[in-house]
């Protein structure tokens, strides 16, 4: 399997290369040459399958020949067995069509953890064979760092710099980063929002010559490897409820479009999946494009789904790319509108493509609140702030009610325990592995929104830095 960027000049990697070079050197995001495709039968035969069999199938054919059978599976067998659910993504009903896939029984309590966990042993295994060391740069609004950080800590050969929008995030999600004490880890309190820490660390793989100098590596959605790990509880949950043969739909609690993307891969690779609802807080972007055609950044609103507090979606550029036609000239002149001026248009005929399979729906903070007070009082369900904008979304958005519809539970409600107390009446409290948490003492720098700035603190801490200099 070979990888291409969307802008159509960088090179063309295989599966190992593109899990190191996280964004592509032409400031595109990587994507497969081609979709595997799996058939009918094999689908069928994913019932009952414990989750790491399920996910050797779906993610083996993107990893080509690269990765011995034998290393992917132990890497799997071994990311699953630390979830405290037996089915990892299990199911729950909330009523005769609507179900919420919880994804957050991994060590963090966020989605996250379920591609992050395999991601960290795959570039753990790369980095080995190839005797290499990497420099991590993530950006987070709040739960892809707690997970990087969970899945990189204590690594010999990987230093990792996360930086979160200072004061943006929750108490819980803070402390999941500041308070790891492994020295290779460093939590970055930046002066800005998700989209200036998103942006500042593509600005650091755009600097080439400072990518080289520390080995950088992505481990934000950018990152493909993030996407096809994503894409196996598409499988797990259709698979569930009667996929191959009865279509089922999706809500996805949507910021950087990762996650809702990996279902969209997944109905390429053949999975009846029917509509992918595309669901958002007031930061509401997509929900816009898809109304309106016209993909324009407003500013960043707070809100009490933080994490979807994003208005630069990343992953929209492969669903643009792959429904424009594979066409990078075109990619190209669309990302340097909105670099020039904040804004776009997508032509009929591609928002007709996107549109045949997506609807968007946002939730204001009113709507967020009532769905988990409703959720809670008549279904006995806590849903996450994030979670409840997918159940909203379903909500507005449902059109066929002989096919259920699946809600993406990217978060456990202990993560925000204020909004959801406000919202319920229920203090939800962490797993006893996290209890003590509140109590642990944090250690974070604040740094202003400044490449330099960012570049210079990056570069202390990289033990490929120093390795390079010596
Ligand atoms: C809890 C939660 N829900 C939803 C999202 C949105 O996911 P994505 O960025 O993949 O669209 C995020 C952040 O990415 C998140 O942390
Ligand atoms: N919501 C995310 C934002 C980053 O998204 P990613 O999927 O691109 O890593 C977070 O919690 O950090």
């Amino acid at each position: 399997m070979r990888y291409i960027s969307t802008r159509g000049e960088a090179p063309v990697l295989g599966f190992s290369d593109a899990l190191l070079a996280g964004l592509a050197r032409d400031g595109g995001l990587y994507l497969p040459e081609s979709w595997p495709q799996i058939d009918a039968a094999t689908i069928a035969g994913f019932a009952g399958k414990p989750y790491w069999q399920v996910a050797e199938r779906v993610i083996a054919p993107f990893l080509g020949e690269e990765i011995a059978p034998k290393d992917l599976r132990a890497m799997l067998q071994e990311a699953y067995a630390a979830f405290a659910h037996p089915a990892v993504t299990p199911l729950v009903q909330l009523d005769d069509n609507l179900f919420v896939q919880e994804l957050f029984h991994g060590p963090t309590l966020a989605f996250k953890d379920v591609a992050m966990q395999l991601l960290g042993r795959l570039m753990d295994h790369v980095l080995k064979a190839r005797g290499r060391r990497a420099t991590i740069v993530g950006a987070t609004s709040g739960d892809t760092g707690s997970a990087a950080i969970e899945a990189f800590r204590g690594l010999d050969q990987v230093d990792i710099v996360i930086l979160y929008p200072h004061g943006r995030v929750s108490d819980v999600q803070r402390r999941q980063m500041t308070t790891v004490a492994a020295p290779n880890v460093h939590a970055v309190a930046l002066e800005g929002n998700f989209d200036d820490c998103q942006a500042l660390v593509k600005a650091m793989f755009n600097h080439h010559a400072f990518r080289d100098e520390l080995g950088l590596s992505g481990v934000n959605s950018i990152n493909w490897a993030r996407i096809v790990a994503q894409v196996v509880y598409y499988f797990t949950a259709a698979v569930a409820l009667g996929a191959p043969r009865r279509p089922v739909s999706f809500a996805v609690p949507t910021g950087n479009f990762g996650d809702i993307f990996a279902g969209y891969v997944a109905k390429r690779m053949g999975l009846p999946i029917e509509r992918l609802v595309i669901a958002t807080n007031v930061n509401d972007i997509l929900a816009r494009t898809l109304e309106t055609g016209a993909y324009e950044a407003r500013g960043v609103v707070a809100t009490s789904a933080p994490s979807m507090d994003i208005q630069v979606s990343s992953n929209f550029e492969r669903l643009l790319f792959d429904a424009h036609g594979r066409d990078p000239a075109a990619l190209r002149g669309l990302m340097a509108s909105l670099s020039q001026s904040g804004r776009f248009e997508i032509d009929a005929a591609t928002l007709a493509a996107i549109r045949a399979e997506f609807d968007g729906a946002r939730a204001d903070e009113a709507e967020i609140a009532a769905t988990i007070g409703r959720t809670w009082r008549e279904a006995g369900y806590l849903l996450d702030p994030h979670t409840a904008i997918g159940v909203a979304a379903a909500g507005k958005t449902a059109r066929d009610p002989a096919v259920p519809t699946v809600v993406l539970g990217t978060a456990h409600p202990a993560k925000f325990p204020d909004a959801v107390e406000r919202a319920s009446g229920v203090r939800p409290a962490l797993p006893a592995h996290l209890a003590d948490l509140l109590e642990r003492p944090e250690r974070f720098a604040v740094l202003a929104n400044d490449l330099k700035a960012v570049e210079d603190f990056v570069r202390a801490r990289s033990r490929s830095a120093r390795g390079a200099a010596a």
